[in-house]
């Protein structure tokens, strides 16, 4: 709506509140509704000023300086949450630490062990300027460990002589060599909870994603995301999407935004409170939903903030590989059909799918060593330079939504997991950490709900799981 237009539409709701020049409240000065203000008890200096102004002027110098104001406002609310978020982190850092200490020393105690083999470690190459939170240090500090195997260049994609063998393979089922390795990693990532939290802490996870055809997903993706841990989860959906998705749950925070014509500006106000952003859920294939989510990615890149790309995500990322190339705390998770279609639009050529791991390798590399989550019988997990497999057991019932769980609670995991000190994941990715966390968990409810259920089993059963899936995987 251009600003005249706005401006009649005020008028005719507002007439005598023209005057008021700043608006304290984050909400939008457009449908603010201010006690009328009589004219009389204004002060005698505004009159004249605005005396020979036509009403039109009058009007757009009125928004100009509401949405001034409005800006402001962003602003220092950023600011605010940022220091906020900075002193949190610091806190809950601290607070790692000490648990780590005190485990290692109630270890020492019980039985001397000798000392765990060093995780290997990625590198974190800088490919976009971000922001990154103070807690990890940031991309491209150089500080590799002499285990570390890396590829000659980062930026060439693999070519068909790439040394498998060079690729730090870890294959695990739930047992004995998770247990040992990635899941404690994990473990330290999780934040303790304590009496001191305020609500948003742990975790405020954005969905993009839900339209006409597809409620359920954005739906499955958020309410995972809270049941995992995270303390508030926003979904950003269409207009017609966000009714539907609103009467699934009273718990998700719904914003009937991605197909309005300001849909950027909109869900840009929000980044500063996100710690992450899972795109793609029930995102659709239309042209305009594609072009807003891709500039969501973009602006959200800018800021540091882990990005999970699922489902029609990922239909973008192929048609715009560019759009998350490099960026190191981008995470894709395609089922089969959406890694057929990245590896062919990478490469120019058919997938050869006898070797899964191999093209797994060979995709991330040629996506600048993002990590990759390639779903399947086992879960293959590869940055480029290092791979786990996760075969936890799950069940043989396929039913639509698990990768919605996956990807929503991988949003929560990629959040703690880049949030904590580099300790905590002893150097290794955080994105690996955080992918093996959500494919064991996802298996794990699969695995439960299917105990219960057989055949019938459904996302909302395996949602139901996630609790004590939760407990015995990474509490226990
Ligand atoms: N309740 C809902 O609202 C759901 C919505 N969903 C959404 O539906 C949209 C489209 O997702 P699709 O996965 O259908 O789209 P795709 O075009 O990626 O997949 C097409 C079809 O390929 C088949 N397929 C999957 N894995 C395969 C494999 N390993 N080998 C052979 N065939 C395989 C499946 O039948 C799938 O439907 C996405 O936005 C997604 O988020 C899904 O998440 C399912 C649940
Ligand atoms: N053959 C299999 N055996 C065991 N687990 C599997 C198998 N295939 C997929 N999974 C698990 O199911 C989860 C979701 O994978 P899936 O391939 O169903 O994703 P998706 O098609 O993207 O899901 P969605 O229906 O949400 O779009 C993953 O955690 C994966 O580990």
């Amino acid at each position: 709506m251009n600003l005249l237009k706005r401006a009649t539409f005020i008028f005719s709701e507002r007439p005598l509140s023209l005057a008021l020049g700043s608006f304290p409240t984050k909400q939008s000065s457009l449908t603010k509704t201010n006690p009328p203000a009589t004219l009389s008890s204004r002060p005698r200096r505004s009159k004249k000023r605005f005396a020979n102004m036509s009403l039109e002027k009058l009007m757009e110098k009125f928004l100009e300086q509401s949405m001034e104001a409005e800006d402001n406002f962003y602003r220092l609310e950023e600011q605010r949450l940022q220091a906020e978020d900075k002193r949190r982190e610091e806190e809950h850092s601290r607070e790692l630490q000490m648990l780590q200490m005190l485990g290692q020393i109630f270890a020492g105690i019980r039985a001397p062990s000798p000392a765990p083999q060093a995780t290997p470690q990625p590198s974190c190459t800088p490919q976009t300027k971000t922001a990154v939170p103070p807690t990890r240090p940031p991309f491209g500090n150089g500080n590799h460990p002499p285990a570390l195997t890396e590829f000659a260049s980062h930026s060439q994609p693999a070519g068909p002589g790439l040394l498998m063998e060079e690729v730090i393979e870890r294959s695990f089922s739930l047992g004995t060599a998770a247990m040992d390795n990635v899941i404690p990693l994990l473990r330290n990532t999780i934040p303790p909870l304590t009496s001191k939290k305020h609500k948003g802490q742990d975790g405020r996870i954005g969905i993009i994603g839900g339209c006409q055809e597809y409620t359920g997903a954005p739906f499955f993706a958020a309410i995972s995301a809270l049941k995992v841990g995270a303390d508030l989860s926003h979904v950003f959906c269409t207009k017609d999407a966000a009714p539907v998705i609103k009467s699934y749950s009273p718990e998700l925070i719904v914003h009937p935004v991605l197909d309005s014509p300001n849909a950027v500006e909109e869900i840009e106000k929000w980044l500063p409170r996100l710690h992450s952003l899972v795109v793609g859920p029930g995102l659709g294939r239309e042209d305009m939903l594609l072009k807003n989510a891709k500039e969501i990615i973009e602006r959200s890149k800018l800021r540091g903030i882990p990005i999970i790309i699922d489902a029609d995500g990922l239909w973008l990322v192929a048609k715009e590989p560019s759009v998350i190339q490099g960026y190191q705390r981008g995470i894709l998770t395609p089922n089969f059909m959406e890694f057929t279609r990245l590896y062919e639009a990478m490469h120019h050529e058919p997938l050869d799918s006898t070797d899964h791991k191999r093209s797994a390798q060979q995709l991330a590399i040629a996506m600048g060593h993002l990590t990759l989550v390639l779903k399947g019988e086992e879960d293959i997990i590869t940055d480029g330079k290092n791979m786990l497999t996760c075969s936890q057991e799950g069940s043989g019932r396929r039913c639509g939504g698990q990768g919605d769980l996956l990807s929503g609670s991988l949003g929560v995991f990629a959040h703690w997991a880049f949030s904590s000190p580099p300790d905590a994941t002893k150097g290794m990715n955080p994105s690996l950490v955080a992918a093996f966390g959500a494919t064991s968990l996802t298996r794990q409810c699969n695995r439960q709900a299917f105990h219960k259920h057989s055949r019938s089993t459904t996302t909302s059963d395996m949602i139901q799981e996630i609790s004590s899936a939760f407990k015995k995987l990474f509490e226990s």
